[in-house]
C-alpha cells in the first residue's frame, strides 16, 4: 500500500519583509497508512508548519506533498478546503466555539459539509458516545474539563469520517491523568476506526506511550527517523540522544555515579537491554574468568511489547579478565564505560 502522505523534497519558506525564514527545510518522509505517526522536536523546529502543510492550513513553497493520493501541493484553495474535510485536526487549545454546545461543536462540520439535518443528529449521537460524552451533549465548553474539551475537539475532527488525525500538542495543558485517557482515546480512533494519527509533541513520554514511529525536527530538517523501540534504543542523532537521555536515565550521573564510584572501586560499565541481548550467559561465565561483579544501577520496562532498558555493573577482576569480559559483552549488546 503507499504511504497515505508523503513529502517529497518539501520545502516552507515565510516570507519576511527583513529576511525569509525556512521552517521546513527539504523534507522527505513517509506516513504509512493505519499508523500513528509522532512528529518531536525542540520549540521553533518546524512541527506546526510541517503537519498543517498536511491540512492546507500552511501551502507547500516547494516540493510535493502527497496527501491520500493528491499532491496537495498544486490544489487550489477551494479544492484544498474539500481536501480538509478529509483531515481531521485536534489543537491544543481545543478551539471549541464557546457559544455552541458540545453537539453544537461536533454538528457544524457536517453542516458545513453538507449533511442532511436528519442524518447530523445520529452521527453526532455516535461520535459522542465513541469520545464518552453523549451525556455532555447540551452543556457549553466552558463548562467542561480539559479533558473533555479535547474529547469534545477530536470527536468534532471525526465528523466527517477523515482518513488521517492530526493532533499538534493535544494533551499540552492537560494533566498527566487526562494526558493518558486522551492519548487512550487517540489509539482507539486509530485501531477501532482504522485513521492515521500524525501527533506532534515536544514530549517524548507522548511517543512512547503511543506512537508507532516517530520522525525528530531540528531546524526544519528531520535529524533521524525510525520506530520507537529503535529510536529509543539506539538514537543516532545528537538531538535524538539528547531527547531519549530526559527520558531514559541509563546511567547513573552526578551524586548517583559518585556513591556508586566510592562504593565499588572496579570498572563501571552500562549495558543496553533488550529482548535477545544475552547478558545473562555472558555474566554466567564472568566467574569462570576470574571476574566478579554487581548490578549497581539501571532498571527494565517495556516499549513497543518488548523488553528495554539498561542496567550498570561492576566488575572486578585483573584488568585483563575485566577486558574480556567486557569484549564478551560488547558482543552480545550496546556497552557504554561509565566515567
Ligand atoms: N506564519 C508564520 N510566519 C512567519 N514565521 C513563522 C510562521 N509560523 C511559524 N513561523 C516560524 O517558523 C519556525 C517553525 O515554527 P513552528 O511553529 O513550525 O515550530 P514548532 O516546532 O511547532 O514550535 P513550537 O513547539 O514552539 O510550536 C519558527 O521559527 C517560527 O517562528
Amino acid at each position: 500500500m503507499p504511504p497515505i502522505i508523503e513529502f517529497r523534497d518539501v520545502s516552507k519558506v515565510f516570507r519576511g519583509r527583513a529576511s525569509d525564514l525556512t521552517a521546513v527545510d527539504h523534507v522527505d518522509l513517509s506516513i504509512e497508512q493505519g499508523e500513528i505517526f509522532a512528529v518531536i522536536g525542540y520549540s521553533g523546529a518546524g512541527k506546526s508548519t510541517l503537519v498543517r502543510l498536511i491540512n492546507g492550513l500552511e501551502r507547500v513553497t516547494s516540493g510535493e506533498l502527497i496527501v491520500d493520493g493528491q499532491n496537495v501541493a498544486e490544489l487550489s484553495e477551494s479544492q484544498m478546503e474539500r481536501k480538509r474535510r478529509d483531515v481531521g485536526m485536534i489543537f491544543q487549545q481545543f478551539n471549541l466555539f464557546g457559544s455552541r454546545t458540545v453537539a453544537g461543536n461536533v454538528d457544524f462540520p457536517l453542516r458545513v459539509a453538507g449533511w442532511p439535518k436528519d442524518r447530523r443528529a445520529a452521527r453526532v449521537a455516535e461520535l459522542l458516545d465513541f469520545v464518552g460524552l453523549l451525556d455532555r451533549a447540551h452543556a457549553y465548553p466552558n463548562q467542561l474539563s480539559g479533558g473533555q474539551k479535547q474529547r469534545v475537539g477530536i470527536a468534532r475532527a471525526l465528523a466527517a469520517g477523515p482518513k488521517i488525525l492530526l493532533a499538534d500538542e493535544a494533551t499540552s495543558a492537560l494533566d498527566p491523568e487526562t494526558t493518558q485517557d486522551v492519548l487512550r482515546l487517540l489509539k482507539k480512533v486509530n485501531t477501532e476506526l482504522g485513521v492515521t494519527v500524525v501527533v506532534i509533541t515536544h514530549e517524548l513520554e507522548i511517543v512512547r506511550a503511543i506512537a508507532d514511529r516517530v520522525a525528530i525536527l531540528e531546524n526544519g530538517h528531520v535529524a533521524e527517523i525510525g520506530t520507537v523501540f529503535e529510536t529509543f534504543s539506539n538514537p543516532r542523532s545528537e538531538v535524538g540522544r539528547r531527547f531519549v537521555s530526559t527520558v531514559i536515565h541509563d546511567q547513573p550521573r552526578g551524586e548517583d555515579l559518585a556513591r556508586i564510584r566510592a562504593a565499588h572501586p572496579g570498572r563501571i560499565v552500562t549495558a543496553t537491554i533488550h529482548d535477545g541481548s544475552r547478558l545473562g550467559a555472558v555474566l554466567a561465565d564472568a566467574g569462570a574468568h576470574g571476574v566478579r561483579f554487581e548490578i549497581v544501577y539501571g532498571g527494565i520496562g517495556t516499549l513497543q511489547a518488548r523488553s528495554f532498558g539498561s542496567l550498570t555493573l561492576a566488575l572486578t577482576g585483573s584488568e585483563d579478565a575485566v577486558d574480556r569480559v567486557v569484549t564478551e559483552l560488547r558482543d552480545v549488546t550496546e556497552i557504554q564505560e561509565v566515567a
